[in-house]
């Protein structure tokens, strides 16, 4: 087992990176089963956990996958007759595993999942997605842990109102609605430049979707799709934590690769508070002084305050001035980390489906468990100004997310470290 250990109190500076973002690449090398010729080259792929964990499904169903992490290149050759099942074994490690099964149901007609479960942020149903795809003349079954899609023929298009815009149902009806016979239109769809990264990808292999970024996506589709060569977006969340890390620490880093138009709500909440954001040509700097103010925030879909930033911003509210309230809307079930940053010392306590921070608190360093992948990165945030020691475990969930999220933090500055915990024990007896 693997801890992070950091020493608080250092200020960030410099410059550091964003990764290809972890939500457009997964939907994206899902999409890539759709090329029936030819071979898609996935460009700017981070080299995370979820990553392998896909390559792992694409190939499961017969994809022939080449992931050349260094380049941070997966090509995708889904040329052959694809299998029709992904196993639970990847879909439990991997909510995202369920977005195979449009461009599946799409190929062969055919597509069994095993269902994906709750996680620790919340029960997570499917329903908008077997919703869109019973609309497009599937039929939907379920037994024995799975469910089935079947459809005979190609799939119809058809219109779709998602009763919430979800992330994953758009993206799932995108794929299945690409090869399907006559157009698809989706209202109340997502809007996350994840899903327009999408649209792109599947434009570029021959499909017709237009709309992406809006709240109706129109797509007309297509006999055959062939592959392309496809850059994927930054990660705006992993812009976000390292904007918060530049705040917290009320120091000055600019973030390279990172898109200001992607990150508006996180920009303004963060200006609200007092730190300073200067969106550049290619980047964002960060640069921000104690005392912050506290702010009131609210998670809404895509361009309202993102879920995957709310748990960064709590830690950074800890360290602000006043009374702040962050309401979670989008999971019922988003602040496991909430009793970790209690045993931080901060004064948090959760009402319902919101937080109430009192800040600032004097937060300590303690031995903190990450509870999902956000909250892994929040209580690395907040061990960077805890008073002292605190080590952080559980990191499995933070490879899921993050490329060597605790060498980046050591470049700008900070005293952090990745150990085993054989080897702190060593470490431990030499002193
Ligand atoms: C791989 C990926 O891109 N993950 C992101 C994606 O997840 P994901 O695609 O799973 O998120 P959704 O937008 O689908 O889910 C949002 C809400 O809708 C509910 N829901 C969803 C589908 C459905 O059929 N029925 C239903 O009730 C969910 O339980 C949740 O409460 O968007 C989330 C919301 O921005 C982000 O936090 C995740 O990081
Ligand atoms: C919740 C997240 O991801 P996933 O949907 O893959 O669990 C996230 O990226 O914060």
């Amino acid at each position: 087992m693997e801890k992070i250990i950091i020493n608080g109190g250092r200020t960030l500076q410099g410059n550091v990176r964003v990764e290809g973002a972890k939500n457009a690449v997964l939907p994206i090398l899902a999409a890539a089963l759709l090329a029936s010729e030819g071979v898609n080259v996935i460009r700017d792929v981070p080299n995370l956990s979820d990553v392998r964990t896909i390559n792992e499904v694409l190939k499961s169903l017969n994809a022939k996958i080449t992931h050349d992490p260094e380049k941070g290149e997966v090509i995708v050759d889904s040329r052959g007759r694809l299998a029709d099942e992904a196993q639970f074994e990847f879909v439990r490690k991997m909510r995202a595993s369920i977005l195979v099964m449009g461009p599946l149901l799409a190929r062969n007609g055919f597509a069994r999942i095993a269902l994906p479960g709750g996680c620790a942020i919340g029960s997570r149903p499917i329903d908008q997605h077997l919703k869109g795809f019973e609309a497009m003349g599937a039929e939907i079954s379920f037994g024995h842990g799975h469910v089935e899609a079947k459809v005979d023929g190609r799939l119809k298009g058809a219109k779709i109102y998602l009763d919430f815009p979800s992330v994953g149902a758009t993206e799932n009806i995108m794929t299945a609605a690409a090869l399907a016979e006559g157009t698809t239109i989706i209202e109340n769809a997502a809007k996350e430049p994840e899903i327009v990264d999408l649209a792109n990808f599947i434009n570029e292999m021959g499909g017709k979707v237009v709309g992406a970024g809006t709240d109706n996506i129109r797509i007309e589709g297509v006999q055959t799709m062939y592959a392309s060569i496809h850059h994927i977006i930054p990660d705006r969340i992993e812009a976000g934590t390292f904007m918060v890390a530049a705040a917290i620490t009320g120091g000055d880093v600019t973030i390279d690769n990172a898109v200001p138009e992607h990150s508006t709500a996180l920009i303004s909440k963060l200006t609200e508070m007092g730190v300073e954001i200067t969106p550049l040509d290619e980047g964002i700097r960060v640069t921000a002084k104690h005392p912050l103010k506290a702010v009131d925030l609210k998670t809404m879909p895509h361009p309202g305050f993102p879920t995957d930033m709310q748990s960064q911003m709590m830690a950074l509210m800890l360290t602000a001035t006043g009374i702040g309230v962050l309401t979670e809307t989008v999971f019922e079930n988003r602040f496991m980390h909430v009793e970790e940053f209690r045993r931080m010392n901060a004064d948090v306590k959760i009402e319902g489906r919101s937080v109430i921070v009192s800040g600032p608190s004097k937060i300590q360093g303690a031995e903190v468990a990450a509870t999902d992948l956000r909250a892994a990165a929040s209580l690395i945030l907040a061990g960077l100004v805890a008073e002292g020691v605190t080590r952080v475990t559980e990191l499995i969930h933070l490879d899921r997310g993050y490329v060597d999220f605790d060498k980046k933090l050591k470049a700008l500055g900070a005293d952090i470290t990745r150990v085993s915990t054989e080897q702190e024990v060593t470490e431990s007896q030499l002193v």
